[in-house]
This record gives C-alpha cells, sequence and structure tokens, in this order.
C-alpha cells in the first residue's frame, strides 16, 4: 500500500499531536509542557530533525510510541534527544518506544555528540511487556548503552513528571539531574506498590519528589522552579562540557574576577569561624561563571563548574558554613562522582581546601565512612586531569589526601600564607599526644600552661614557612596572586601526558 499526500499528512498530524485531550488537559493544570513544546524550548529553532514519528502510527491511540527522538543543536552544538510524551500511556515505554530512545543513545555514542533524556515517563508498558522488557534489544538495552556512553559523551536528564521503576534508572546513569519542583518524581515501586508490597502509605512527592532527591538522596543535582529553569540548566551545564571525551572543553571569552570581592578579608583567621566557601570560588573564578551543582545535597562540600581565563576548570572546595566542612558520606560521594565527571571531560580540577577530615563516630562508622573517603581518595588518586590543591585555610588528616594534596600528583600545591597543612589540628594532636601527662597535672593554671605550650610546639612544626621549605607546598601566594598563579599553572599544565596505572580497571572501594 502507498500512502498519499492526504493520507500522510493525516498520519502525521496524528503523531505530532500526542495523546488524548483529556491528558493535555491535565497536563497543563498541573503546569507541564507537552513534550513536542519541550523540545522546541531546549533546541535551536529549526534544528531539529526527528526519527520515528511514524512508530506505531497503525495502531490507535499510541502517537510516536510515546517518545520523541532526534538530532539537534544547543547553542549551535550538535546533540541527541529524546522526550516522553507522558499523554500517551503516561509516556510508558512500548517495544517502539524502546527501539527508538535505545537508537538514539547509539547515535550520539557514535557520533560522540551529548544525548540529553526529557522525562516523564511511567516505565516499562506494563501491557506489552514481553515485547519490550527482556530481549536483546528490550528495556536492558537502554541501560547498557547508557552505561556505554558514560564518560564517553555528556549525558544530561531533565524530570518533568514521574520516573517510575525501570525509568528511574535513566536519571540515573546521567550525568546531571534537573527536577521540577512538585511535579517530578523518581522512584522503584509506585505509592500504591509501595503500600502493597510494605504496608507504608507514602506519596510519590514524599518518597520520590524533587525535594528528597535534591536535598536528602542526592539522585537529583538542580531543583528547579519551573521547567523552562530545568532547560535551562541543562543548557547551561552542556556549556562547560566538549562534545564528547576526546575534545577539550570550550573556552568563552575571558572575563575578569568580580572586582568587589576581598578574598583575603573572607578567610577568618580563626579556624572556629566559618566563611562561606562558595563566596570564595565565586571570588577567584571569572566573574558569573560559577555554576554549582547538587548544591543542596552534602553542603559541607561544594562542587561546581567555573571558568578562569575564559578556561571550564572543575571546583571542589570544603564549606565551613556546613559541619564544619568535615567529609562525611554523602560529600565523599559527591566529590567522587564529581571528580570523574571532570576526569571523564578533560576538565581541570581545582580544589579549595579548608577541611578538618573525615567525620569519626559510631554513626559514620556503621555508615561506611571508611570505605566512601576511600572512594573519594581513589577518584583523586585516579583522576589525570591537571588537578591543583589550593590550601585556602587547612588541609588535616586524610582532609588532605581527598583534596588532593601532594602525594596525589597534583600539578600544584599552593597554600596561602596562613595555610596549615597536619596530620589533625592543634588541640586534638596535643590531647592525642599528652592527654595522660594532662590528666596528671593537679594545678590547672599549671596543666593551661603545659597545654600552650605544647600547641605552640605543634603549630611552629606545621608553619608554611617550614612546609614550603619542605618542599610539601610548591608555592605559598597571597590571596590577591592566586588567580594569576592559578591561571598559568593550569595553562601550563594542559598539555600534560595522561596516565595513571597499567591495567583494565582498579578494584574501587564503594
Ligand atoms: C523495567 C520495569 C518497569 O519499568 S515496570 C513499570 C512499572 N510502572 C509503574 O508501576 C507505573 C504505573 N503508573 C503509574 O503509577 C501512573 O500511571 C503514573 C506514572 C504515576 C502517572 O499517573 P497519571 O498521570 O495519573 O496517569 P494514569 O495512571 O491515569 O495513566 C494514563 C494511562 O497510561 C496507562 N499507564 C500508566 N502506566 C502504565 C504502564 N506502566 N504500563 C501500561 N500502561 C500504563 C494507564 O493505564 C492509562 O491508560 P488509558 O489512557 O486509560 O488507556
Amino acid at each position: 500500500m502507498t500512502l498519499d499526500g492526504e493520507a500522510l499528512e493525516r498520519l502525521r498530524k496524528r503523531a505530532l499531536a500526542g495523546g488524548a485531550e483529556k491528558y493535555h488537559a491535565a497536563n497543563a493544570a498541573k503546569g507541564k509542557l507537552f513534550a513536542r513544546e519541550r523540545v522546541a524550548l531546549l533546541v535551536d529553532e529549526g534544528s531539529f530533525v526527528e526519527d520515528g514519528l511514524y512508530a506505531n502510527a497503525l495502531a490507535d491511540g499510541l502517537p510516536a510510541d510515546g517518545v520523541v527522538t532526534g538530532q539537534a543543536t544547543v547553542d549551535g552544538r550538535p546533540v541527541c534527544l529524546m522526550a516522553n510524551d507522558s499523554t500517551v500511556k503516561a509516556g510508558s515505554w512500548g517495544a517502539r518506544t524502546v527501539e527508538k530512545i535505545i537508537r538514539i543513545i547509539e547515535r550520539a555514542y557514535t557520533t560522540g555528540v551529548p544525548m540529553i533524556y526529557l522525562v516523564d515517563s511511567a516505565g516499562a508498558r506494563i501491557t506489552d511487556q514481553v515485547d519490550l522488557f527482556p530481549g536483546r534489544r528490550g528495556a536492558g538495552k537502554i541501560f547498557w548503552n547508557q552505561v556505554r556512553a558514560s564518560g564517553s559523551i555528556p549525558q544530561a536528564c531533565a524530570l518533568f513528571g514521574p520516573s517510575a521503576a525501570g525509568g528511574a534508572y535513566i536519571p540515573a546513569f546521567c550525568d546531571v539531574v534537573a527536577m521540577v519542583e512538585g511535579n517530578a518524581s523518581m522512584y522503584l515501586g509506585s505509592d500504591r506498590m509501595v503500600e502493597m508490597v510494605t504496608g507504608e502509605k507514602t506519596t510519590l512527592e514524599a518518597m520520590g519528589g524533587a525535594a528528597v532527591h535534591t536535598r536528602e538522596s542526592g539522585v537529583g543535582h538542580f531543583l528547579c522552579k519551573t521547567e523552562v529553569e530545568a532547560l535551562d540548566t541543562i543548557k547551561r551545564y552542556l556549556s562547560y562540557l566538549p562534545d564528547n571525551w576526546t575534545q577539550a572543553p570550550p573556552a568563552t571569552t575571558p572575563a575578569a574576577a568580580p572586582s568587589n570581592v576581598d578574598l583575603a578579608g573572607l578567610v577568618p583567621a580563626s579556624e572556629r569561624q566559618a566563611f562561606d566557601m562558595r563566596r570564595y570560588a565565586r571570588g577567584l573564578l571569572d566573574e558569573g561563571s560559577f555554576f554549582e551543582i547538587q548544591a543542596l545535597w552534602a553542603k559541607e562540600l561544594t562542587i561546581g563548574f567555573g571558568r578562569l581565563a575564559g578556561e571550564t576548570v572543575g571546583v571542589v572546595a570544603n564549606n565551613s558554613m556546613f559541619k564544619g566542612g568535615v567529609l562525611f558520606v554523602d560529600s565523599a560521594d559527591k566529590a567522587t562522582r564529581f571528580i570523574q565527571l571532570c576526569d571523564a571531560f578533560n576538565v581541570p580540577l581545582l580544589f579549595l581546601s579548608d577541611v578538618p577530615g573525615f567525620m569519626v563516630g559510631t554513626a559514620v562508622e556503621k555508615e561506611g565512612i571508611i570505605r566512601h573517603g576511600a572512594k573519594m581518595i581513589t577518584a583523586v588518586a585516579e583522576a589525570t586531569v591537571p588537578k591543583i590543591c589550593v590550601v585556602v585555610r587547612k588541609a588535616y588528616g586524610a582532609g588532605l589526601y581527598a583534596m588532593a594534596g601532594p602525594g596525589f600528583e597534583p600539578d600544584a600545591t599552593i597554600a596561602l600564607p596562613t595555610a596549615k597543612i597536619a596530620v589533625m589540628g592543634a588541640e586534638a594532636a596535643v590531647n592525642a599526644v599528652y592527654a595522660n601527662k594532662i590528666a596528671a597535672i593537679a594545678d590547672p593554671e599549671e596543666r593551661a600552661a603545659f597545654v600552650a605550650a605544647k600547641r605552640t610546639e605543634y603549630e611552629r612544626d606545621i608553619d608554611i614557612a617550614r612546609l614550603a621549605s619542605e618542599l610539601v607546598v610548591d608555592a605559598v601566594v597571597e590571596p590577591h596572586e592566586l588567580r594569576d598563579e592559578l591561571i598559568r599553572r593550569l595553562a601550563a599544565a594542559r598539555g600534560k601526558e595522561r596516565h595513571f596505572s597499567k591495567r583494565r580497571h582498579g578494584v574501587t572501594p564503594v
């Protein structure tokens, strides 16, 4: 049978319209856009080339089989994308849906361009499971492809609605997930299923909503107020990264650092006084370039991209405003993944250290602080991209190693004149070594004098001039010299040979 122009137009119109009007209206009532509107907002006008528009065109009520896929440009750069259409069977995956998604990821991977996932889906279409679930080109192949593409091409997800069961793994395999507050959710079992299996009464929002995943689980990276904000966030994310792992990140026109930030004044002399390292990073980087990732989760560690003289850098920074900047299991995980991301896409790493060390105590031992810390230290060791450790205020204990200290092949360890590097802070050290002697001194004044003397002795030992003279640090610079020092050092490190170890891969502590 051939298609005449009219019949083709009818098929096209039907496919482009999506599902039943009642589902469009329900989405609109929730402030949700139609999948095709999302695509139009994301890509450069007129650049979208769609595949598989007629998937399941002969079936009733399954336009495009519930997913839009194709290639386009975003800010002039090529991308591949998929967008679930939740007006068609709640965006669930039929056999053609799955095949379309697999094909577009394969295309992104083979052409070396970023893959963008606009997700709003009920997961596997339960009614069609034999066709879509178990086979060689079944839903599992989507994840296999995502894992293969990970670190080869950027993969970014904007999540607008549910992402149920298997569907929740698409975001999970992406580098980053932007979630729209109020509508986006990710969960392995729906609220109905949870009640059936465990008896727990919950809601999609309480169990897997945007607030939960961006503040508590860390599976989401950006909490966005609107769909447009989520799409803009994905665009901004991609602007820092190359199209694929073989390329350098795109540079922009260099901008100066903000003129109104006094870096020296930001860091209090007393270690007991907290300061916001995000302000420090903003003051150091090109004005307006700092793009924080996972800003709401594990806040004791800040991560994000920025630019120095127009070149992308990845920032890993301790923030004493939260939990004193101590590293916990979640902050170690947050750092690990970001370091791997930067290393995969040739983004130099800048560590801004003000770290008292890893958390101690029963609670964190039960949570596996040792293996989480070891995981972060593994990522730091394995990262061969240029990396510079700046000791802004302190680097104590294994925190020094986690922040790319001298033993971790940094391209430089730079200290500010007031910085301290030590196995632990003075107070803890004096207590660790002299606890018995201190307890034996009955007179309180004598005891205090003993402690003060030992403290002075200890601080003399870790004096930064001494550490510079022993070649522990490569440079000691004034705060106002730091930015230029970093720009010069990163430029010098850019062409370095990158190799870590002769092997297939390590056995990472996870
Ligand atoms: C790899 C393993 C897997 O992924 S197993 C997949 C498991 N998925 C689920 O348990 C999710 C089940 N669906 C839901 O919880 C809801 O539909 C969610 C996603 C919350 C959306 O709710 P809502 O927007 O109110 O839509 P709705 O329930 O009215 O459904 C609209 C139409 O879509 C259908 N639908 C929904 N989910 C599926 C599914 N997974 N498989 C097959 N069909 C599904 C509904 O039956 C409904 O269809 P119809 O338009 O009435 O014909």
